[in-house]
């Protein structure tokens, strides 16, 4: 089907078809002079689009496209010197290239439901058929990046029609499990 609201130009061309049994690859910023290189070991978990200002987007598109590995799964190969942290103070420490601006990987690392697990853009891998996205987050947020309200609902449509459940915050089984540890940790929940 044509895609009549442009979203990023993966989703824009079809969803990235994933294949089972992705065994992972190595990520690759975008500078064409000593580009930074990350080994992630296995496929991504809870691949999602993500409409935020914080997650890196290629130029021109709406939505970041953003999963989560396990950070023990993470190795920087090469030009590790170029990576600096966007913001110190969220709780995603976004690593960036200071070259070419992309966000090679964010671990969580304060005591939260997500500590453990680093934030990365599986379109920088050198290969394909990692999972695909799964939901879509933030929707509402890409209004901070300068869409216009009166678009909301024609791209929340399109989400929806590439499968893509649209939310403004995580999807409901991320939520649920936010609130899961949360519960837990104040005691409301026994089990
Ligand atoms: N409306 C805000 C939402 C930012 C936000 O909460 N982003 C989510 C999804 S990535 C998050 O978990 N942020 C944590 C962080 O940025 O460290 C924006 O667009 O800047
Ligand atoms: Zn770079
Ligand atoms: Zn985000």
């Amino acid at each position: 089907m044509t895609a009549t609201v442009s979203l990023h130009p993966l989703l824009d061309k079809g969803m990235p078809k994933g294949a089972s049994g992705f065994t992972g690859g190595v990520l690759v910023c975008a500078c064409a002079d000593r580009p930074v290189r990350v080994k992630v070991d296995g496929d991504v978990a809870h691949n999602h689009a993500c409409g935020c200002t914080k997650c890196w987007k290629p130029d021109g598109a709406t939505f970041s496209i953003v999963a989560v590995v396990p950070h023990d799964k993470i190795a920087v190969l090469e030009n590790g010197d170029k990576l600096a942290v966007v913001d110190t103070s969220a709780l995603i420490q976004r690593h960036a290239c200071k070259g070419c601006g992309v966000h090679m990987y964010g671990p969580v690392e304060r005591e939260h439901p997500f500590q453990g697990l680093d934030f990365i853009h599986p379109e920088r891998f050198n290969a394909d058929s990692w999972s695909p996205p799964g939901f879509a987050a933030f929707v509402s947020s890409i209004i901070e990046s300068g869409t216009d309200p009166a678009d909301m609902p024609a791209i929340r449509a399109r989400l929806t029609e590439l499968g893509l459940t649209p939310s403004d915050c995580l999807n409901n089984a991320l939520m649920d499990y936010i609130a899961t540890w949360t519960a837990r940790k104040s005691g409301v929940l026994k089990s």
